[in-house]
């Protein structure tokens, strides 16, 4: 059974999946303090949160049995994704889920600002009728700047044409084709400060992002704007807003998220220029349906079938991308396995090649496979593809990839090599269209052999009658042979063989091996 904990408001529709699966057993304790959910997380093998609940390093390293933490939604700020990623924790995210939600809200606020409406409902509830205090301006012909160009953004600006607005859009991913896609400007955040009428940003909070509207951007602002932020607290400096308010800079802002949640800059609160919601974005019935309902399925698909799509610690990819990829991640693991048992030592330096149709794919997640094998040699089963790479620098390995535009004679080549001081070994593979993994290079010599659980390697002298000698060894004590091949650098010189065995052999019998004239070292490889 695999034990999920949810500790925010989650839309229980959406967590259907779950809730159903007879494998999963969902514990729902809302509002939970930090305290105890440092105390009960190693109950559970994922946690589902929202934007409240803080998962710091103290939660992660109590976390002894999670593999999954869940953001449903998009910002992962409130994880410690480095401190997951070190435990090899899977973070995942539901992108997308809620761009409409939160472009919907940001629209809501362009107009609230521009317009007072929340200053206005609240004197006429209270009975005041006061048509003169509340005029505001139109977004016709008017400016928006938009800082942040990805999903959120990139809708904000198709809604915001519709209303007549000249957008200008900031991102350093933006290029002039999307943005005339767009039918919107590429700007710079310089022009957006200068030119715009209304300013909104989407970005993620970052340290690149951090104060990005700080005191220095708001004296170059044109006088009068208007600000939005449905984006993340800690974008806009509060101080210097409330200053530029103040001094009628800033006409006046809406902000859907603060540096501190809740809000306790006492400049802002009550701040009748300022519209304030309290973290609303995503709050719609359909987007909370639409995160719960990504985060479960993927969850499961995690737990139960060790597939993942989404994680943010890992890199991105499509499900036939993925699917295409699977036997390279299995040849991969295996490469690493036997490499690292060939070496006989930790290593000092690895390096990795990609050859043929392999150099034109995204091979992170093959190299990742690659490093896994390796390290699991010694490390055991707490490495895994989120933090092999980690673990490597960790051990103070560099680890080089190249992509290699040389012809080695097969559609696709990968080769693992590992130093450790003077010694290196080397195994280069393939996969053979309809015929599968292939280990097709051993150190220097070439050969043919399907990755099997027991390999033997043999090395020895090229002469006659050895390959029978070790055939009828292995007979003698039982041991079936699936396949063997033999290679060798030049007649009556250095030659190796690699046989598939069904079962593994012991000390003993690679002792009586070694024991063969001209046979030099006889080594049981192991590979999961
Ligand atoms: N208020 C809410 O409830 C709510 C809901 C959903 C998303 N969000 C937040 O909205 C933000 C945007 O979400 P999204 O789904 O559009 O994300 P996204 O990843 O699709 O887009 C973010 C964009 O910001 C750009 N960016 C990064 N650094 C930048 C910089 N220094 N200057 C300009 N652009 C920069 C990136 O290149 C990217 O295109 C995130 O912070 C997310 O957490 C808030
Ligand atoms: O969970 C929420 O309501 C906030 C979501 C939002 O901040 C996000 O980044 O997805």
């Amino acid at each position: 059974m695999f034990k999920v904990l949810i500790t925010d408001r989650i839309s229980d529709s959406g967590l259907r999946a779950l809730y159903e699966h007879p494998l999963f057993t969902v514990d729902k304790q809302i509002g939970l303090s930090h305290l105890d959910l440092v105390s009960i997380i190693k109950h559970y093998d994922a946690l589902i949160v929202r934007s409240q609940t803080e998962v710091t390093g103290e939660v992660i390293q109590q976390a002894s049995r999670l593999q999954v933490i869940a953001r449903a939604g998009v910002g992962v700020d409130n994880i410690d994704v480095k401190a997951a990623t070190r435990k090899g924790i899977i973070v995942i995210n539901a992108p997308g889920a809620n761009t409409i939600a939160a472009t919907e809200h940001t629209l809501a606020m362009l107009l609230a600002v521009a317009r007072n409406l929340p200053q206005a409902h609240r004197i006429t509830t209270e009975g005041e009728w006061n048509r003169g205090a509340f005029q505001g301006v139109e977004l016709y012909r008017k400016t928006l700047g938009i800082i942040g160009m990805g999903k959120i953004g990139t809708e904000v600006a198709k809604r915001a044409k519709s209303f007549g607005m000249e957008v200008l859009g900031f991102d350093p991913y933006f290029t002039e084709e999307r943005a005339a896609k767009l039918g919107i400007k590429k700007a710079t955040l310089d022009e957006i400060a200068v030119f715009s009428d209304f300013i909104t940003l989407h970005t993620p909070l970052t340290n690149a992002t951090e104060n990005l509207i700080d005191e220095a951007f708001l004296q170059k602002v044109k006088p009068g704007v208007r600000l939005i932020n449905c984006a993340r607290g800690g974008i806009i400096d509060e101080d210097a807003l409330v200053a530029a308010v103040g001094e009628g800079r800033v006409a006046g802002a809406a902000l859907d998220v603060f540096q501190t949640e809740p809000p306790t800059n006492q400049g802002l609160l009550g701040n009748p220029r300022i519209v304030m919601t309290p973290h609303l974005g995503a709050s719609t019935v359909e987007a909370q349906e639409k995160v719960a309902e990504e985060v479960s399925t993927e969850i499961i698909e995690i737990l139960e079938k060790k597939v993942i799509r989404h994680a943010v610690n890992m890199p991105q990819m499509t499900n036939e991308a993925l699917q295409n990829l699977q036997p390279y991640l299995r040849l991969g693991e295996q490469i690493g396995q036997l490499v690292i048992q060939l070496l006989n030592d930790a290593p000092d330096k690895v390096e990795i090649d990609y050859y043929g149709d392999l150099i034109k794919e995204d091979t992170d997640l093959i190299s990742r496979s690659m490093i896994k094998g390796l390290l699991t040699h010694h490390l055991g089963d707490s490495v895994n593809l989120i933090n092999a790479l980690h673990l490597l620098n960790e051990q103070g390995v560099p680890h080089t990839v190249r992509k290699n535009t040389k012809n080695k004679g097969f559609a696709n080549y990968l080769e693992m090599t590992v130093h450790h001081g003077e010694e290196s070994a080397c195994i280069g593979a393939t996969v053979l269209n309809g015929y599968g993994e292939r280990i097709v290079k051993i150190n220097q010599y070439r050969i043919d052999v399907k990755p099997e659980r027991h390999l033997l390697f043999i090395n020895h002298h090229d002469m006659p009658g050895i390959i029978g000698k070790v055939g009828a060894l292995l007979g003698d004590q039982q041991i079936n042979i699936g396949t063997m091949q033999v290679g060798r650098t030049d007649i009556g010189g250095n030659a190796i063989m690699v046989l598939t065995l069904d079962k593994p052999i012991y000390g003993n019998v690679l002792k009586e091996l070694t024991a063969i004239e001209g046979l030099r070292e006889a080594q049981l490889l192991e590979a999961k």
